[in-house]
């Protein structure tokens, strides 16, 4: 896995806050999409790419540059001197593990405090670590929370968009605590319910009912319970899984998917094949 330090941040751009609004209810952890113009032709930002956002902060032990990553959420808009992309940041807070006290997270919280107008410094285009197969009957299975949606939808408006005679099948695997929190799939945007479609596309949602709403579990139960469709899709060479978002989406996947094929010998062979094939790729964060 790559470190932030890894990523060159000398191309450094400025990027207008076009659009700034909330996708999660008001009781919920707060996620955000803001809409941002790069007036600067030589930045050019590509759908499975992310890019950087760099903050510099000021505190008592002087000045510290934070960089931090975040991935395109949707189709970017490419003009001759301009580019629009966009990107969904969750408010991060939590405990210090030294001081005890509540920590803000820099660069998301500076984000979502950010308004219509303001201007921000922005770094990249980096790779994400996947990307939308060449071959068009390849089979998708994407597996998200929280942010983690953001890739995948960027990722399946492109599809249904702009690749023409897609034929491949896409399940979308998406945990939330309830219906109103899932994003681009409630009442403040439904966006990816555009593309709901029996034979090609089809967004599975895990609910969890406890207080700990990115609780892997329920993802863990909606993956077992497809199991006829997913013995399927994995039947064929070209399928790929995609994971993203929180670690904690990780949990518990390679249970579940043992469980779908047989036996935990069986699943570590075929997601072996999978890895050397380059069709099992994590983005977690
Ligand atoms: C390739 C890549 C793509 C990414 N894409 C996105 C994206 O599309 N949207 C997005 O919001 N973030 C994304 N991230 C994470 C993002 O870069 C930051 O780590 C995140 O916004 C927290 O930064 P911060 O400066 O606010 O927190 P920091 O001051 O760095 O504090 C980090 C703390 O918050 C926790 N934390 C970080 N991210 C999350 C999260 N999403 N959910 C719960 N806890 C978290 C960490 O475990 C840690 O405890 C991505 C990361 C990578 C490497």
């Amino acid at each position: 896995m790559a470190h932030l330090s890894d990523y060159d941040i000398r191309k450094q751009y400025y990027a207008k806050v076009l659009k700034t609004r909330r996708l999660s209810p008001p009781d919920a952890e707060e996620v955000r999409e803001l809409t941002l113009e790069v007036q600067d032709p030589s930045f050019d930002c590509k759908i499975d790419q992310s890019f950087g956002v760099l903050v510099e902060k000021h505190d008592d032990f002087g000045n510290t540059l934070n960089h931090r990553l975040y991935s395109v959420a949707d189709i970017p808009e490419k003009d001759i001197d301009k580019t629009i992309i966009t990107l969904l940041v969750k408010r991060c807070n939590y405990i210090d593990a030294f001081s005890g006290e509540l920590y803000n997270g820099i660069v998301s919280n500076y984000l979502c405090d950010r308004k219509a107008g303001d201007k921000i410094i922005i770094t990249g285009p980096y790779e994400l670590p996947f990307e939308i197969p060449e071959d068009k009957n390849a089979n998708l299975i994407l597996i998200g929370m929280g942010t983690g949606i953001a890739p995948f939808r960027a990722f399946i408006k492109h599809i249904y968009h702009n690749v023409k005679d897609w034929r491949g099948r896409i399940l979308l695997f998406y945990g939330a605590k309830t219906g109103l929190e899932l994003l681009y799939q409630n009442e403040e945007d439904d966006d990816l319910t555009n593309y709901y479609n029996e034979d090609t596309f089809k967004a599975i949602h895990a609910y969890s009912p406890r207080p700990l709403w990115h609780d892997p579990v329920v993802i863990d139960q909606s993956i077992e319970e497809r199991s006829e469709e997913i013995i399927e899709m994995l039947s064929h060479l070209n399928t790929y899984i995609y994971i993203a978002g929180h670690k904690k989406v990780k949990e518990g996947l390679d249970k579940a998917f043992a469980k779908v094929v047989g036996s935990e010998e069986k699943w570590k062979a075929r997601k072996a094949e999978l890895k050397a094939g380059k069709k099992w790729i994590e983005l977690i964060y």
